[in-house]
This record gives C-alpha cells, sequence and structure tokens, in this order.
C-alpha cells in the first residue's frame, strides 16, 4: 500500500492523469445540466467541492439562504452530485408522484439495504404487513402492546420512592420500546429473550455506522463510492450477521410449532397476530406449510429490515417527547396530568381501550407538536426515477435519477400553513385545527406523504401515548440539572408521585 500511494505521489503522468479524470467526470456531470429547464444551480466558489462543506457543516444557513435568494426549488452541489431541493409548494407533489420519485430509491443511494437485507421485494411485502397489521388491526393488538409498555417501564425505571437519575434516557427508551416493538414482530413465543431484544435494540446502528464513510470518491463519481463501500457485502460480508442469527435461531422452533399445531389443529387453530405470521402465511414463503420446506433467509431478512424501520424512530422520537414535555413543565405537565387522571378515571383501573388512547386528545397534539419540531431541516431524499425527465407544476426539470430532497424547515416554519407563531413549540395548535397525530396534511411531514407514508405511524404514535400517559400518572419527571452542562442528552430524574394513582 506504502509503495503504490509512493508510485501515485511521485509520478507526475500518473498525478495528471487522475486529475484529468476527475475534471473530465466533473465536466461531464455539469455539460449534462444544459439540456432541461433545470432549477437555478446555487452559486459557489470552489469547483468540484461545490456546497459540500456548507452542507455538511452548516445546512441550515446554507438552505435559508439559497431558499431566500433562489425560491423555493433550486439545486446545491454536493459530493460530487447536483441535488435538487424542494419547498413547501412542491414537497407534496414529490410524495404525489409515486411513479416519478421514490423514497425507497432515493435511501438506497445512502444506505444499500438492498445488498443486506435482501431484495427490494421486501419493501413492498413490510409494506403490507405493517399496513395491515398496524394500521387495521391495532385494536386487538392495544392490550398486548400496554402491557408490555407497563412491564418494560417497570423494568426500566421502575419504583422511584427516591428520585433516580437515568443518565442516558435515549438508551433507556430504546430498552422500553424494543420490547412491545419485538412483540408485535416476532410474536409471544420469542420476543422477550435477552438477544432478541438487543437485536432490536442495536441492530439500526450497526448498519447505519457502516455509511458513516464520507463519499469522498463521489466528487469523482457518487457510483464509485457506492461501488467501494459495498465491496465487502457482495464478498458475503455482512455487518449485521449476528443479528440474523439471533434471528434465525429464535424464530425456528417458533415457526416450527406454527406449523404443526396448524397441521394438527386445522380450522380450530388460530393464527397469531404478528408480522412473523405473515410471512408464514405467503406461500412462496412457506410453501405447503412444510417445515423443511421454509425461506428462512427471506423472513429473517424482513423482520430485519421491519426492525431497522420501526424501532430507533420510534425510540428516539419517544424520548424528543419526554424532553419536550420535561422542559416546558411549567406550560405543559399538569395540563396532561389532569386529562390522563380524568381518562384514569373512566377505566376505573382497567385497561385502557383504543378509544381511551384516543381520547387523550391534548398529549396526542403535544406528540404531533413535538414530532414537528423535530424535524431535519432538508430530508427524504427521492430519486427521480422517471424514463428521462421529470417536469414539475412550476416549470422547472429534472433528469432521471437526480436526487430531491425536501425542505421540510419551508413547510414547518410558514404561517399560512402552521398558523401564529410556527417556529415556536405549542402543543395545542394541532387540537386547536382537529388534527390529530396520525393524520397527513399538507401541514405535518414527519410521517412523509402519499402512498409510500409511513404505514407504522399509528402503532408510533399510538405507543408514545401510552408510554407518556403511564409516566405522567406514575412519575415526577425533571431535568438533572447536574448533567446540563456536560452532556447532550442530559439525564432525567424520576421519582413516584406523592399521590401516584396507579401502580404499574
Ligand atoms: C415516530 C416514528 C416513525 C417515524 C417518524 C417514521 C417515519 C417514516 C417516514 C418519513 C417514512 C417514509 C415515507 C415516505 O416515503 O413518504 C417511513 C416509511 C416506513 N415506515 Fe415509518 N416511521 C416511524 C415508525 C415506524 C414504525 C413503528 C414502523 C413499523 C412497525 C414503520 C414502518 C415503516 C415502513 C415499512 C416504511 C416504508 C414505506 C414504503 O417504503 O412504502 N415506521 N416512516
Amino acid at each position: 500500500m506504502e509503495k503504490l500511494i509512493e508510485i501515485l505521489s511521485s509520478d507526475i503522468y500518473i498525478q495528471s492523469f487522475i486529475i484529468g479524470l476527475i475534471l473530465a467526470a466533473f465536466l461531464s456531470k455539469l455539460s449534462r445540466r444544459t439540456k432541461l429547464n433545470e432549477p437555478p444551480l446555487v452559486y459557489y466558489r470552489f469547483p468540484i467541492i461545490g456546497h459540500t462543506w456548507s452542507f455538511s457543516k452548516d445546512c441550515d444557513k446554507l438552505i435559508l439562504e439559497s431558499r431566500e435568494k433562489y425560491g423555493e426549488t433550486f439545486s446545491l452541489y454536493v459530493f460530487g452530485q447536483i441535488m435538487t431541493i424542494v419547498g413547501k409548494e412542491t414537497t407534496h407533489e414529490v410524495f404525489r408522484k409515486d411513479q416519478d420519485f421514490s423514497f425507497r430509491e432515493g435511501f438506497k443511494t445512502k444506505v444499500p439495504l438492498h445488498l443486506i437485507v435482501g431484495d427490494s421485494v421486501l419493501d413492498e411485502e413490510n409494506f403490507k404487513i405493517v399496513r395491515d397489521i398496524l394500521g387495521g388491526q391495532l385494536k386487538h393488538l392495544i392490550s398486548r402492546l400496554q402491557k408490555n409498555i407497563i412491564y418494560a417501564i417497570d423494568l426500566h425505571i421502575g419504583e422511584c420512592v427516591e428520585p433516580k437519575v437515568i443518565h442516558y434516557p435515549r438508551k433507556t427508551l430504546a430498552d422500553i420500546i424494543a420490547i412491545p416493538v419485538a412483540n408485535i414482530i416476532v410474536g409471544e413465543e420469542c420476543y422477550n429473550n435477552e438477544d432478541m431484544l438487543e437485536t432490536f435494540k442495536s441492530l439500526t446502528f450497526s448498519l447505519i455506522k457502516l455509511f458513516r464513510i464520507p463519499p469522498i470518491l463521489s466528487f469523482i463519481h457518487p457510483w464509485l463510492h457506492q461501488q467501494i463501500i459495498s465491496i465487502p457485502l457482495r464478498f458475503g460480508w455482512n455487518p449485521i450477521s449476528n443479528h440474523r442469527k439471533v434471528v434465525l435461531n429464535r424464530i425456528k422452533p417458533v415457526i416450527e410449532k406454527r406449523l404443526y399445531d396448524k397441521k394438527k389443529l386445522g380450522d380450530d387453530w388460530v393464527a397469531p397476530l404478528d408480522a412473523l405470521q405473515r410471512y408464514l402465511d405467503d406461500p412462496k414463503v412457506a410453501p405447503d406449510f412444510d417445515p423443511n420446506n421454509i425461506n428462512y433467509d427471506y423472513i429473517v431478512d424482513g423482520i430485519c429490515r421491519l426492525v431497522f424501520g420501526a424501532m430507533t424512530t420510534t425510540s428516539n422520537h419517544a424520548t424528543q417527547v419526554l424532553y419536550d414535555l420535561v422542559e416546558r413543565k411549567q406550560q405543559y405537565w399538569q395540563e396532561l396530568y389532569q386529562e390522563a387522571q380524568e381518562i384514569n378515571k373512566k377505566c376505573n383501573g382497567n385497561e385502557l381501550t383504543f378509544d381511551d388512547i384516543a381520547s387523550m386528545v391534548k398529549l396526542d397534539s403535544f406528540v404531533k407538536e413535538s414530532l414537528r419540531c423535530d424535524s431535519d431541516i432538508v430530508t427524504l431524499p427521492h430519486k427521480c426515477i422517471s424514463k428521462s425527465y421529470y417536469t414539475f407544476a412550476n416549470g422547472y426539470q429534472v433528469p432521471s435519477g437526480r436526487i430531491v430532497s425536501l425542505n421540510y424547515y419551508d413547510t414547518n416554519n410558514d404561517e399560512e400553513l402552521q398558523g401564529q407563531n410556527p417556529t415556536e413549540f405549542y402543543a395545542f395548535r394541532h387540537l386547536e385545527r382537529n388534527s390529530p397525530a396520525i393524520k397527513l396534511e399538507r401541514n405535518f411531514l414527519k410521517f412523509g406523504g402519499g402512498k409510500h407514508a409511513c404505514p407504522g405511524r399509528t402503532l408510533a404514535v399510538n405507543e408514545i401515548k401510552m408510554f407518556i400517559h403511564k409516566v405522567l400518572l406514575k412519575y415526577d419527571v425533571r431535568i438533572d440539572t447536574k448533567e446540563i452542562e456536560t452532556k447532550k442528552d442530559v439525564g432525567l430524574v424520576f421519582e413516584n408521585r406523592k399521590e401516584s394513582v396507579i401502580n404499574i
């Protein structure tokens, strides 16, 4: 390797060749811009580098300034690629035109999940599974969810007769959320094993850290970066092979038992309600229900993909809602506590029903505002998959293959869309509009939009609401002031409420 570097740095011909190659790639990419009525390319000073530095270091400033100067649709040159940014007028056009823009394809350019967890058929399959079980059947799962949330709070926060500091709330929330999510994905029989729960907590991180490598080679061509980072994967290395093993070992005996019971009991057999069973119901995956003929790889990949989509999103947002609540305690805690207490009284100590959770309207609005305010400025890269180019309603055109990202800031800070003081956290703005957290609207983009909007949002919102409801009733929570100066995610102090109204 050292020898190679020595040759490269000493040989003037090789150096000139490499520089020539970079320039040729760069010029050829720019020359492709001229044929279409493209959105304005924001001015940049340094060729090749383009906006890469400011996009990575101070994205908010870059986007705000560009928006002001160039209007709601403009392009940036980042890591060797032109990327188009669209604002509030065009965001929903991108969501709606699913034949022309694909988030799945855009995401693949950042994280090539298809090389790690199976083929893309699973995208569609998982979408249906989540939509059917978690949208359509969630009512039947509320009791299980609730038991598991209570059990998880008890396990990971527990009785706090004396004040108890949770130093890493984000980690504790991942511990808590893993339990109900695993229950619904892999089922009652095997979710509560230590190694399975560990997989639910850490799989996303194992995947993401691989793709934190800065795409330096994209300056020559994004394709080159893709090829280089995927070499180990193509040779069979898999960053989540340990997680795949855990899932396989745990689900195999469960599948065998389910197939055996189904054969033995016939029509009397009641199919469990979870994602695992949905894979087994598919004749392509489990032909003739023969235990020796199951496509285990497919099921394991499907489960790993679901864990990736469901876990970190939900646990991080649950943490954010809790922080928002504790930070705005003076303003909102008492009012939300009263709502929780009224609903608790109505239940008479029994389990919450789906309707009880729906009646937590103030909490719902609080959760929605927390989700709205916790958005990246630019996100959801969609790849243009039109045949050769796409023409937006505003007349601008982008070529096929272009990444189009959405300027969430533009929607989130628009007074017409959000009401008064859009930059401020106002918990009841959605209640006043009678707009529940799972509702997709022009002014709320957290769950995406159109045909591919997040199918797991009902589960996520219900889980977060159930969790916060229990916390409100059981604990008093405050910021651990000792940690404010030292950490980004400060610790939280939990203490049993003096007049605690529930026993969990
Ligand atoms: C607060 C938590 C969550 C947030 C913020 C979130 C957000 C999103 C977003 C923005 C998308 C892309 C939508 C689009 O393309 O327009 C998405 C897709 C998806 N989400 Fe979620 N999600 C959450 C929780 C969940 C949960 C709990 C599950 C499953 C149990 C889930 C499963 C999925 C799936 C399968 C897709 C892919 C849809 C497709 O490609 O067609 N999500 N989510």
